[in-house]
């Protein structure tokens, strides 16, 4: 089957006040859909630049990136934000939720950035939210919330829009580690219950127990690959 998520010899180079940072030395990654995928290595070895290449968030300094057959990296900024509005999700370390929005419109969010009328965006960002177990918080703005449910309405947020993939990158850095597992079991029941394909990273070993497939990433290159039956 054709990868959803492919990157090819990719290579980053950061460049800032002349100096130059290389942060991803030929990393050649791909993801079927409905995978679940962890990107694993310690601080400073790519982890988030890979996902925001992944993403098209940000652009390679050399190689390809590829999202559901359409090649990423030579898209101009406009037509990789339409990319991203429809085809993929984020989660982030900080959550970024908008703080002046409710957690249901903060899961409509990107709902209303498509478009959708009212009425679709409040019943899709309320389902999802439901999903998170977060429907009883529809009214907390964030600042009313713990950051466990803060990332919550991040994950629902993604969710609400169904994107082909969902990137979260480092989504339990600011957590406990009790609350950590226990997004990453909202995510994995997510994925075998409705097939939705995450990509996350993290520093935390402890985190990878359960996960099936785990990319170790160092200095910029992947050194292992792991993947349970
Ligand atoms: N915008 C930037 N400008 C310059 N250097 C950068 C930039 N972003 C990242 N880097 C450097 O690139 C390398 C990889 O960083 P990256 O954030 O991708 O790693 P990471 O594995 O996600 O780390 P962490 O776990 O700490 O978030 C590091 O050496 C970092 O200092």
């Amino acid at each position: 089957m054709q990868a959803l998520v492919e990157a090819r010899n990719l290579h980053k180079v950061y460049k800032a006040d002349g100096v130059e940072t290389p942060a991803l030395r030929g990393v050649d990654f791909s993801a079927r859909a409905g995978e679940f995928t962890a990107i694993a290595g310690p601080s400073g070895s790519g982890k988030s630049t890979l996902l925001h290449l992944l993403g098209g968030l940000d652009l390679p300094t050399e190689g390809e990136v590829w999202l559901d057959g359409e090649r990423l990296d030579e898209k101009d900024a406009v037509a990789r934000a339409r990319l991203r509005l429809w085809k993929v999700g984020f989660v982030f370390q900080a959550y970024n939720l908008i703080p002046v929005l409710t957690a249901l419109e903060n899961a409509a969010f990107v709902l209303e950035l498509r478009g959708l009328p009212a009425r679709e965006r409040a019943e899709r960002a309320r389902a999802a939210l439901a999903e998170l177990e977060m429907d009883g918080f529809a009214d907390r703005k964030p600042n009313q919330l713990s950051g466990g449910q803060q990332q919550r309405v991040a994950v629902a947020r993604a969710l609400a829009a169904e994107p082909a993939v969902i990137f979260a990158d480092e989504p339990t850095a600011n957590l406990d580690s009790k609350t950590g597992l226990a997004l990453i079991e909202y995510m994995k029941r997510l994925n075998r219950e409705k097939g939705v394909t995450f990509i996350f990273s993290t520093h935390d070993p402890r985190l990878l127990e359960h996960v099936r497939r785990v990319v170790h990433l160092e200095d910029g290159r992947i050194v292992h690959e792991e993947e349970r039956g």
